[in-house]
């Protein structure tokens, strides 16, 4: 446990005890070693944003510099080509999909648009888009581009940002004319889980089709894309697979759509034989008709072996940790900070969340500034929320019990209003 343990008030040997035991008890425990922790003192709660690096990737890339791009050079892409595919596959087994229905390509933001699109191109009689106001800007911003460039309808259903999208609001609002739901599976802000095969199930009751963004619950929480029979999703391997800044996205089609999806960036990774060097774009057959252009290799291999980690952990085991870690977060907010001005921003029941905890607080841009000078990193996410990610693989019970009690001690002392109250333009 990080030293500066403040320990007084309400519960603190009880909590403390639990979180000793905990750690004592915690099966994937020995997983934290396999990632470079340069400050331990610092507690990092912000692997919901950006994921450690895993040492495995350290070296890995070391020795791909060194070696398949300092001595193979161009004879590299025998083996880059097909780096996409097998990142995919193991991806894949953490989402519940099959191999040959994932693979890295672009960015989320650019899958968002490459499966939507494609998804409204086969739906050629329906005018309608489904997404919720609570969804990632990002997906918001795709999809009101695509509508205005369509000519579509985009309906924004609202959500309550503490509690995620209703299946009810979603049930309600489908119809004839909806082409496409697409949605986030585990909220950004606040971390609550979809219904993913509920609306899923509507949605394709309704003659549409559902495309899902995994950024938060890949390497997080079981997903279960095939048993929902979902048609397309993407998200980040940057987060909770650790793949590194920057690290391409994943996307799936489920398989048998695979062959009857257009998307709409024509590249050469996406033709048949692309060394043929043929003239007449024909899309390849299998997943690789969603690529585009030449892939970021040390990215894909960075998404590979952060994948891995987790695939050899199990999703499982991760998504129980997941709910430890966050429960034990949520009794510690409710011991020290809900008295102090804070309020759950997240779901409370275990199943209903992902690998985060929010808290409200007037003032929560202040406070986070001032946790972070006091080495605990969190995120600030608008208007006045205090968000805490936890990863499963690195983060400790104890490294919770040191956060919370720094936040108490700040707010306890009002140290944190002598930080800037405005927001800076950077996060
Ligand atoms: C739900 C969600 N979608 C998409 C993104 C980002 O997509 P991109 O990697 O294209 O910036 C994020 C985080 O940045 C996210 O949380
Ligand atoms: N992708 C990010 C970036 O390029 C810069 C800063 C933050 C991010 C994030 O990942 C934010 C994150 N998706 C979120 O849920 O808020």
């Amino acid at each position: 446990m990080p030293a500066g343990v403040p320990g007084q008030s309400r519960g603190p040997d009880d909590l403390l005890a639990r979180a000793r035991r905990l750690d004592a008890e915690d099966p994937l425990a020995g997983y934290r070693d396999r990632f470079v922790i340069s400050d331990p003192d610092t507690v990092y709660l912000d692997g919901n944003s950006l994921g450690r690096l895993p040492k495995a990737t350290r070296d890995r890339l070391r020795q791909v510099i060194d070696v398949e791009w300092g001595e193979d050079l161009i004879r590299g892409w025998s083996r880059w080509i097909e780096l996409g595919r097998r990142a995919g596959d193991v991806i894949a087994g953490l989402i519940g999909a099959e191999p040959g229905e994932v693979t890295l390509s672009d960015s989320t933001s650019v899958n968002l648009y490459k499966l939507a699109a494609a998804a409204l191109r086969a739906r050629p009689g329906r005018r309608t888009v489904l997404t919720d106001d609570d969804n990632f800007p990002t997906d918001q911003y795709l999809l009101q581009g695509l509508a205005e460039a369509g000519d579509l309808d985009l309906r924004v259903l609202p959500s309550d940002p503490d509690r995620g999208v209703s299946p009810d609001a979603v049930r309600a609002a489908l119809g004839e004319d909806v082409a496409l739901v697409c949605l986030s599976h585990v909220a950004y802000r606040s971390g609550a889980i979809a219904d993913l095969a509920g609306i899923t199930e509507a949605a394709h009751q309704a003659g549409a089709l559902v495309l899902w963004d995994l950024s938060h619950s890949a390497g997080s929480v079981p997903v279960g894309l095939g048993a929902a029979g979902v048609d397309l999703a993407t998200g980040c391997t940057y987060k909770h697979l650790n793949g590194g800044p920057g690290a391409p996205a994943f996307l799936y089609v489920r398989r048998d759509l695979q062959p009857r999806l257009r998307q709409p960036i024509w590249g050469w990774f996406g033709q048949t034989d692309q060394f043929d060097m043929a003239g007449r774009y024909r899309p390849a057959d299998g997943i690789e008709r969603f690529l585009v252009g030449t892939p970021p290799v040390l990215g894909g291999y960075a998404a590979l072996e952060g994948a891995r980690l987790s695939a050899e952990a199990g999703i499982e085991a991760i998504a129980a940790k997941a709910r430890a870690l966050t429960g034990y977060l949520i009794e510690l907010a409710d011991a020290w900070l809900v008295p102090l001005g804070f309020q759950l921003a997240s779901p409370r029941a275990a199943a209903e969340r992902g690998a985060h905890v929010t808290l409200h607080h007037p003032q929560a841009w202040q406070v986070c500034q001032a946790l972070i000078q006091e080495r605990v990193i969190p995120d600030f996410r608008t208007p006045d929320r205090l968000r805490l990610g936890v990863a499963p693989l690195y983060t400790t019970f104890g490294e919770l019990y040191v956060a919370a009690a720094r936040l108490r001690e700040i707010v306890a002392s009002g140290r944190h209003e002598g930080f800037p109250t405005q927001r800076s333009r950077v996060t």
